[in-house]
C-alpha cells in the first residue's frame, strides 16, 4: 500500500509515521507539510535519522490521488477544506480531526467556534469508533477517527449503557490528559512551568469531545441524556485517563458488569478488561494501541466507578487510524499494531 500523510510534522503525524514504518502491508510512506516544503523529516525529528531521512513535500491533491490512503493530521478547520477535493478521487481518507466526526453543522459550529465542513461529507463520513462500526468502516471512503477523550470514554461506558446497566441520565465523567495531546505547538496551557509539578482543568462544559461523545452515546447505546464531562491536564507526556460515575440499575452486580464488558470485546484484540484488584494507570498502555477499562461497583452507594486508560496518540488518534485502514483493507485489525506497552 501506498500511504501519504498530511500533517506530518504534527505529534499525531510522527506517531503514524513511527507506526507505519513497521506495518508489513506498507510499501511507501509520503510526508505532505503546508510550512515546511523540502525540509528533510530526519532533520526535524533527529531520531529518525536513517530511517526516514526523505524531504516533506508540499500538500497537492493531484499527486495524493494515486495513493492508496491519504491520513489526514491537520488542526481543525483545516480538513474540512482541505480534503473534499480528494474525496472520491481514489484514495481511501482517514482524519485525525473533529472536522468530519459530528453529523450536526450546528454542533460543530458552536462547539468548535469554526464553519463546518460540507453537508453531503458529514453525512458519507464513517465514525472510526473501530470496536463498535467495523462493517461501516469497510465500505468507508472518508473516515472521521475519533477524538482521544472519547476513544477512551465511549469503549468503556457504551457496553454498560447499551446493555441498561447503569443509568445514563446522571454520568460524570472526570478525564486527565498528558500534554502531548495540545500537538507540537507550544501555548501558554502547554508551557513546562505551568504544566510541570500542576494538574489544572480545562474547557469546563465547553470541551468539544462533549457533542462528539453524546452522539456516540445515541448512535451505538441509544442514550440521549447530557454528560456532565471535565478535562484536566496532567504533568506527563503521554496518556489519558478516563474515570466515570455512574448509578447502577437495580441488582447490577461487579460480576454482571464484568460479564457484560468481556462478552462486548469478546474479539477486540485491543481492549483488555482489567479485574479490579489489579493496579492500574495509563503507563500500562504507553506506546500501544490497548484500551485497558476497569471497573468497581459499590453496593453501599449503588453505584459504579469505570476507568479506561489509552495512549492520546496511539489508540486516541494514529494507532486507532491505522486499526481503521486495516480494517478498510480487509488486514488482520492488529497488523503493524502489535507494540507491546512501554511501562518504563
Ligand atoms: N495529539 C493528540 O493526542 C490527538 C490529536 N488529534 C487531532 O489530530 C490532529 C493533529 O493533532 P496534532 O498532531 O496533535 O497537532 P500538531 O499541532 O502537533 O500538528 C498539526 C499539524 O498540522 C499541520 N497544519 C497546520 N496548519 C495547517 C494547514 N493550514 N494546512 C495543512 N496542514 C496544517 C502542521 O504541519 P505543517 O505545518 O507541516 O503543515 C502541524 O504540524 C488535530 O486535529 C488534533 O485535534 C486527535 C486525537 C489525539
Ligand atoms: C491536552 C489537550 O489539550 N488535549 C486536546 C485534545 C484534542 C484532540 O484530541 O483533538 P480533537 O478535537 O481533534 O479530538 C483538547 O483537550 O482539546
Amino acid at each position: 500500500m501506498k500511504v501519504g500523510i498530511i500533517g506530518a510534522s504534527g505529534y499525531g503525524g510522527l506517531e503514524l509515521v513511527r507506526l507505519l514504518h513497521t506495518h508489513p502491508e506498507v510499501e511507501s510512506v509520503e510526508l505532505f507539510t503546508s510550512s515546511e516544503e523540502g525540509t528533510v523529516y530526519s532533520h526535524k525529528y533527529t531520531h529518525l535519522y536513517n530511517i526516514m531521512d526523505q524531504p516533506l513535500r508540499r500538500i497537492n491533491a493531484e499527486e495524493m490521488s494515486s495513493l492508496d490512503v491519504v491520513f489526514s493530521s491537520a488542526p481543525a478547520g483545516v480538513a474540512s477544506t482541505l480534503l473534499p477535493p480528494l474525496i472520491g478521487k481514489g484514495p481511501r481518507i482517514i482524519d485525525l480531526s473533529g472536522d468530519f466526526r459530528l453529523k450536526d453543522e450546528e454542533l460543530y459550529r458552536n462547539w468548535y467556534q469554526k464553519d463546518p465542513a460540507p453537508g453531503k461529507y458529514l453525512q458519507e463520513s464513517v465514525y472510526g469508533l473501530t470496536e463498535w462500526n467495523r462493517s461501516a468502516i469497510e465500505k468507508a471512503t472518508l473516515i472521521a477517527n475519533p477524538g482521544c477523550y472519547p476513544t477512551a470514554v465511549l469503549l468503556s461506558l457504551l457496553p454498560l449503557l447499551r446493555d441498561q446497566l447503569i443509568d445514563g441520565s446522571q454520568l460524570i465523567i472526570d478525564a486527565k490528559s498528558g500534554v502531548s495531546g495540545a500537538g507540537n505547538t507550544p501555548s501558554q496551557m502547554t508551557h513546562f512551568s505551568e504544566t510541570n509539578e500542576n494538574i489544572s482543568i480545562y474547557k469546563v462544559n465547553k470541551h468539544q469531545h462533549i457533542p462528539e461523545i453524546e452522539q456516540g452515546f445515541q448512535l451505538f447505546a441509544k442514550e440521549q441524556s447530557p454528560i456532565t464531562f471535565s478535562t484536566h491536564l496532567v504533568p506527563m507526556t503521554r496518556g489519558i485517563i478516563a474515570t466515570s460515575y455512574a448509578r447502577l440499575e437495580d441488582g447490577v452486580s461487579q460480576e454482571k458488569l464484568i460479564e457484560c464488558l468481556t462478552e462486548t470485546y469478546n474479539e477486540s484484540p485491543f481492549v483488555r478488561i482489567i479485574p479490579a484488584s489489579q493496579k492500574f494507570g495509563t503507563k500500562q498502555v504507553s506506546g500501544s494501541n490497548y484500551c485497558d477499562i476497569q471497573v468497581y461497583a459499590d453496593s453501599r452507594t449503588n453505584r459504579v466507578t469505570v476507568v479506561s486508560v489509552i495512549d492520546n496518540l496511539v489508540k486516541g488518534a494514529a494507532g486507532q487510524a491505522i486499526q481503521n485502514m486495516n480494517v478498510q483493507f480487509g488486514l488482520k485489525e492488529t497488523t503493524g499494531l502489535t507494540q507491546v506497552p512501554a511501562f518504563i
